[in-house]
C-alpha cells in the first residue's frame, strides 16, 4: 500500500525534525515544507531563520527528503500580525500563536501543501488527533502533558484534522531528544524555540515599540493615587509585575505591585500591590468560538478549561449567549485572565474548542464597579 502524499512542516527544530523522521522510518510518501514568514533579521544582526532554513536543509537531506522553501510573509502579514497590533492597540493582549496555527499553519501552508500534490500534512506539534466510533475527528492533548499544545491548536475543525498528522503526539519530550540523537539529525540538540511564531525571540516592549507609537499615560493605584508613568497600556498585561518601575514607593506597604487593570480609554494602567483580590474573576465572556467537532456542544454543559498555556484545567460551565458568544463561570476564582487570550475547553483528553476572551469581572469594567471612581 502506498500511502497519500505528506508534507511535514520543517522548522528546522528538533520536534519537527523528528516528526520528519518517524514519517520517513514508517514509510511513508513524505516531503517538507520550510516557511519563512517575516522579512526583517533579528536585532542582534543574525538572521535565525537563515540558520533555521540551513538546519531544516540538513534534516531533509540526512532523510533524504525533497525540502520545499516558501516565504509566506505577506499572508503572515495580513492574516496574524494586523491583529496582533490592533489587539495590542485595544488594549488587549493577543495569542499570535493561535492565530498563526489558524492562518498560517493550517490555512496557508495546508493549502499550499495541497499545491503541491500532498492530500495530507503533518507538523511537530505536540497533539494527537483521534477518531470517534461516528466518525468524527477529535483533537486529544499530547501524551507528554508537560508539553501539550491544544491550547494554541483549538480553531482547528473537521477539514483540518481529517487531513492532519502530529507524528510526535504520543512520545514523551525527552523520547523526542533521544530519537533525533540516536538518527544523528542535526537538530538534536537544537534548544526550544521560544518567542513570537516566525518573528522568534525579541526585546518584546522595543519590539513592539516599532509598530505602535508610545502613548504617555499614568500608572495609578486603584486607591487612586497616581504612581507613575507608562508608554502606552500596550506595553502591559493583567498580572504583570516587572517594568512598571514604581517598586520602591514610599507610600506602598513594601510588597510587589501588579498590573489589575487597563483602560485604553483613559489611557491609565491600574496597579495594586501584593496578591490582589481584584486580579480574581470567576466569569468571563468569550468571542470568535471555535469547536472542534464543527457545532456547539450544547446551550450549557460543564467542562475544564484553560485560559493561559500551561494552566492546569479548571472547572467550570460554559453557557451560549448568541451572536457567536459565550459566558463561562469557573468553579474557583482565576487569577489574572487576561482578554485577547483564549479560553480553551475539554473534556477530558478531548479538546472542545475554545473562543478569544472578551471581559472579565476583573478587568476594568469590574474594577471600575468595585471601586466607584476615583
Ligand atoms: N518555519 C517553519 N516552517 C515550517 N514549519 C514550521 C515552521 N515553524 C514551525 N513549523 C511547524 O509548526 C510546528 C510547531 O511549531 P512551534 O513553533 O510550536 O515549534 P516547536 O514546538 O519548537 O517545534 P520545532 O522543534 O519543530 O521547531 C513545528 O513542529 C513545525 O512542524
Amino acid at each position: 500500500m502506498t500511502p497519500d502524499p505528506i508534507i511535514i512542516g520543517l522548522s528546522g527544530g528538533v520536534d519537527s525534525s523528528v516528526a520528519a523522521l518517524r514519517l520517513r522510518q514508517s514509510g511513508r510518501d513524505v516531503a517538507a515544507l520550510f516557511m519563512k514568514n517575516w522579512e526583517e533579521d533579528d536585532v542582534s544582526g543574525t538572521c535565525s531563520a537563515e540558520a533555521d532554513a540551513a538546519d531544516a536543509q540538513a534534516v531533509a537531506d540526512h532523510l533524504g527528503m525533497v525540502l520545499h522553501t516558501r516565504n509566506f510573509a505577506a499572508e503572515y502579514w495580513d492574516g496574524v500580525f494586523e491583529q496582533f497590533l490592533a489587539e495590542h492597540r485595544a488594549g488587549r493582549t493577543p495569542n499570535p500563536d493561535v492565530l498563526c496555527n489558524r492562518e498560517i499553519k493550517f490555512k496557508t501552508f495546508l493549502d499550499h501543501a495541497h499545491d503541491l500534490g500532498a492530500a495530507r500534512i503533518a507538523t511537530g506539534h505536540y497533539a494527537r488527533v483521534g477518531r470517534a466510533a461516528d466518525g468524527q475527528w477529535l483533537l486529544l492533548r499530547a501524551a507528554d502533558q508537560n508539553k501539550d499544545q491544544t491550547y494554541f491548536l483549538y480553531t482547528l475543525g473537521q477539514a483540518q484534522l481529517a487531513v492532519t498528522e502530529f507524528p510526535i503526539g504520543d512520545l514523551p519530550k525527552p523520547q523526542v531528544r533521544e530519537l533525533a540523537t540516536g538518527a544523528g539529525l542535526a537538530t538534536a540538540r537544537k534548544k526550544d524555540s521560544t518567542g513570537i511564531c516566525f518573528i522568534g525571540e525579541r526585546d518584546f516592549a522595543g519590539f513592539l515599540a516599532r509598530y505602535l507609537p508610545p502613548c504617555s499615560g499614568e500608572i495609578r493605584s486603584v486607591r487612586g493615587t497616581k504612581l507613575g508613568e507608562h508608554p502606552g497600556v500596550h506595553f502591559f498585561t493583567l498580572g504583570q509585575r516587572q517594568g512598571l518601575g514604581i517598586g520602591g514607593r514610599a507610600d506602598g506597604n513594601g510588597e510587589p505591585w501588579f498590573v489589575v487593570g487597563k483602560d485604553p480609554a483613559s489611557n491609565t494602567v491600574w496597579v495594586d500591590q501584593g496578591d490582589s483580590p481584584l486580579l480574581y474573576s470567576d466569569r468571563l465572556e468569550a468571542c470568535q468560538l471555535s469547536w472542534v467537532a464543527g457545532a456547539v456542544p450544547a446551550a450549557a454543559f460543564e467542562c475544564t478549561a484553560k485560559t493561559r498555556y500551561r494552566q492546569p484545567d479548571q472547572a467550570c460551565t460554559v453557557t451560549m449567549l448568541g451572536g457567536g458568544r459565550c459566558s463561562v463561570r469557573f468553579a474557583q476564582p482565576q487569577r489574572a485572565v487576561t482578554p485577547g487570550q483564549s479560553v480553551v475547553f475539554y473534556q477530558g483528553e478531548r479538546c472542545l474548542g475554545g473562543g478569544v476572551i472578551e471581559a472579565t469581572n476583573a478587568a476594568y469594567g469590574g474594577l471600575k464597579d468595585r471601586l466607584g471612581e476615583h
